[in-house]
């Protein structure tokens, strides 16, 4: 009596790595019983039959037919030498309409041989389902760390909708976001379509029933092409034949969009791509969440540019201060290094916001690092930064401003006051583009443009010796040399109308006209202190001046030092405003003299620190409280 061999199918269900695989491998075993002449499993997929397997020599075509019965009736069918066996089996409803045909004297007991069949063909089933769920949450990870790191929402859409096509053997993939206050649904991407975007109204078709309901939704190629919304085939020219369609929850529970996969490249989309698709648009609901905040920030953060851009203005109409504007528009773009040459106080920083927010660069930072302010050792920690324990009181690691500034522009003032251990440092970084923190030892990439800007003869101070040379070719690409005030003309009054207007409207009121006689004197005045000391003025008079006219005697100037060598305070002044100038003018001198140090200057002075300072701002000069 002929008889299947149990136990080697047994094996064959620990061996097979698919259904596919372990279909061959029952047909094989069924052939070698006596008796038999072929055995082939069919899977019926409307409107078509799969033969998964098939051995023996197979005569004329299967009986079809005899499958479709025994499957219809769930118990097997004989007819014309054949039997049919459907593979049904109680535990596991997902099997596929499997049946077993066979032709020839079996002589086995087919009552026993179908459900036997069917636990085995489910067994395989369940274990390449765990295998594909291990290899989906795989893919799964690395597609939502690639996720992670995309911050343009384009992008990320058009890698989800890359990522869904392969995983789920599709053709086309597209992610729609709805946009309830216009009730309609905008996918992206969407290959045929204007600006690879597609928008449709928000109740049409499978996506609208999806959005609408909150529940997904699958069109397989039998059922009726009423569910397709046919508009968007038509202007693609694109045939859809099958849909999976899962809606985008967002954190609160809220459905904002939709996740479509069309076209299964072979037959349907399966329960499993339902589950797989459900667990994608999770991650990815939570992807595009992320990415609008993220492109919410960039946009206020690009408002904030712009503003800060609209504040930098660089006021004067007279030809040198034109032909500078006309350079910085030149030379912003070029990403060179730029020295900009000039007096204290007449613009050098904002030359160097003016190219920086001008440059491809003006959404990154600007930095700016005074180098005369600092000590070399510090100045090292300043640019470079430190870590940890570095030295006493570096409690914790710290970024340079070579690194805070990467991506954007590095402002050296008074560059020509740095000592030569901190020229060779800098010169070392700008050469390799890296540095090393003070106590680290990695190296850090660092991309900044540097703006580096001075008041000394620094050509001058390379004959000396004191200043390196190769530094100063490094950072002299391109000179700016911006003219003092006293060589500006009617710059002076423009300057001088415009802080004013600019104080006075902190102050909420209407600045005061300048007499033609206060206009004379400004132009007239020296301007040591250039346009710094011209705010400085302005400031005091918008303060003092509460009638609607400046006239001259309103203003006192400030003299400092270098006033003296342009011919000594001037005449004409009341005492009061003598006396005052010569207050400012020698507290001013005093602290010079002792390089900035206010504590020894009060020494010097006889006074305190504190009461220093208080008779600094009495007299409206600028402290380094300020
Ligand atoms: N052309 C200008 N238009 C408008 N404001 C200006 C102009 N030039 C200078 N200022 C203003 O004058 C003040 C001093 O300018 P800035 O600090 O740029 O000068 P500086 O040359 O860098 O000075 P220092 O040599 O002391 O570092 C700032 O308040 C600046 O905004």
């Amino acid at each position: 009596m002929p008889s299947i061999n149990w136990s080697q199918l047994l094996a064959d269900i620990l061996v097979s790595r698919d259904e596919a695989e372990f279909h061959s491998a029952v047909v094989r075993r069924l052939a070698d019983v006596a008796g038999l002449t072929s055995a082939a499993l069919v899977r019926s997929q409307p409107p078509e039959w799969i033969v998964t397997a098939s051995a023996g020599r197979m005569a004329g075509q299967l009986p079809l037919d005899l499958a479709a019965d025994a499957l219809d009736s769930g118990t097997p069918r004989q007819a014309s030498g054949w039997n049919a066996i459907p593979l049904r089996t109680s535990q596991d409803n997902s099997l596929p309409p499997t049946a077993l045909l066979m032709a020839g004297d079996t002589g086995v007991d087919i009552d026993q041989l179908g459900p036997g069949l069917a636990a085995a063909c489910a067994v395989v089933r369940g274990r390449r389902r765990d295998h594909q769920q291990a290899q989906r949450l795989e893919m799964l990870l690395e597609i939502t760390h690639q996720w992670a790191q995309t911050d343009n929402l384009e992008t990320l859409l058009n890698r989800m909708a890359e990522a869904a096509t392969a995983q789920f053997d599709c053709d086309r993939a597209t992610i729609f976001l709805w946009d309830r206050p216009h009730k309609l649904l905008v996918g992206r991407p969407a290959l045929g379509m204007d600006n690879n975007e597609l928008r449709v109204p928000d109740d049409a078709g499978v996506v609208g029933r999806v959005v609408q309901s909150g529940e997904p939704e699958r069109v397989d190629r039998m059922d009726d092409r009423a569910a397709i919304h046919g508009a968007v085939d038509k202007e693609t020219g694109y045939t859809t034949e099958t849909i999976l369609c899962v809606p985008l929850v967002g954190p609160q529970g809220n459905t904002f969009g939709a996740f479509e996969l069309l076209n299964k490249r072979a037959g349907n989309f399966q329960p499993e791509d339902l589950t797989g698709l459900t667990e994608l648009a999770t991650y990815a609901a939570v992807a595009l969440a992320n990415t609008q905040q993220w492109e919410q920030l960039l946009e206020r953060h690009q408002l904030l540019v712009d503003e800060a851009a609209d504040r930098v203005q660089m006021i004067g109409n007279c030809p040198a201060i034109e032909a500078l504007r006309s350079t910085i528009a030149k030379v912003a773009a070029a990403d060179l290094a730029v020295l900009v040459l000039g007096e204290n106080g007449t613009g050098k920083e904002v030359v160097a916001q003016s190219i920086h927010y001008r440059s491809p660069r003006r959404s990154e930072p600007l930095i700016a690092v005074n180098c005369a302010a600092l000590t070399e050792t510090l100045l090292e920690s300043e640019l470079f930064g430190h870590e940890k324990g570095a030295f006493t009181g570096a409690n914790e690691s710290r970024a340079g401003k070579f690194e805070v500034a990467s991506g954007g522009t590095l402002f050296l003032d008074e560059i020509g006051d740095m000592s030569l251990g901190g020229q060779a440092k800098l010169l070392r970084a700008l050469e390799q583009k890296e540095v090393v923190r003070v106590g680290g030892h990695e190296t850090i990439s660092t991309d900044c443009r540097v703006v580096a800007a001075t008041n000394q003869n620094l050509a001058e101070l390379v004959r000396e010796k004191k200043f390196r040379e190769d530094l100063y070719f490094r950072l002299n690409v391109v000179t700016l040399e911006l003219p003092p005030l006293r060589e500006r003309g009617d710059d002076v009054v423009t300057l001088a109308e415009y802080f004013l207007k600019q104080l006075c409207q902190k102050q909420g009121r209407k600045p005061p006209a300048m007499s033609a006689a206060a206009k004379k004197r400004l132009v007239a005045h020296r301007w040591p202190g250039n346009v710094r000391e011209l705010r400085n003025l302005m400031e005091r008079v918008a303060y003092l001046v509460s009638g609607d006219r400046i006239d001259a005697d309103d203003l006192a100037f400030t003299l400092s030092p270098g006033a003296k060598k342009g011919g000594g305070m001037e005449t004409g002044l009341t005492l009061s405003d003598a006396t005052h100038d010569f207050q400012v003018d020698y507290i001013k001198r005093t602290i010079d003299q002792v390089r900035g140090n206010v504590t020894e200057a009060a020494k010097l002075l006889g006074v305190h620190r504190s009461n220093l300072y208080r008779k600094m701002r009495a007299l409206g000069m600028e402290t380094d409280e300020d």
